[in-house]
């Protein structure tokens, strides 16, 4: 069976050594089954390229613009119904005031060496450190 493809575009956004994490409104965490945390983006319109997707959602997400470093990480799933493809990015220079949308309630500027004492799901945490080696190299910065 052909199953659609779903893509998507997710900006992991550091500012120094913070990286931004939602967490989903109540609806969005009773509708599924969901740990409740987030990295802004989202799925691509028609004919709308990656690229756009990615800058289109993360403002209509948080209201800020970022400057993107590069691919951080792939996640690439058959499921039952579709085929997903996540492209992570690794962003910085979040430009702004933030704004949330209703599919978020809150967001959380966390340190990264508090990364490891936060309840996010292990995989979440490493596409941070994945993007955080991404971020430091291409901008020449000493890790934490
Ligand atoms: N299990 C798992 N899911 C991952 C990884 N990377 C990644 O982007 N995902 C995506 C696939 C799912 O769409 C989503 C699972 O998180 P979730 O429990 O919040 O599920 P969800 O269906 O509410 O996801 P979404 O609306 O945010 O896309 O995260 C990973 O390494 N492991």
């Amino acid at each position: 069976m052909n199953k659609p493809y779903k893509i998507a575009a997710k900006a992991i956004i550091f500012d120094r050594d913070h990286v931004l994490i939602l967490r989903k409104s109540e609806e969005e965490r009773t509708r599924k089954e969901t740990h409740g945390w987030d990295f802004p983006g989202g799925g691509l319109e028609p004919s709308e390229p990656l690229m756009d997707a990615l800058s289109r959602e993360v403002m209509e997400e948080t209201g800020l613009q970022v400057k993107v470093i590069a691919p951080a990480y792939i996640y690439d799933e058959i499921q039952e119904e579709k085929h997903l493809i996540i492209v992570k990015f690794a962003c910085d220079q979040p430009w702004g005031q933030v704004r949330l949308s209703a599919e978020h309630e809150s967001y959380h500027w966390v340190p990264l060496a508090d990364l490891d004492q936060g309840e996010f799901p292990d995989w979440m945490k490493e596409e941070i450190r994945r993007a955080y080696r991404v971020y430091t190299d291409f901008r020449g910065i000493e890790r934490e």
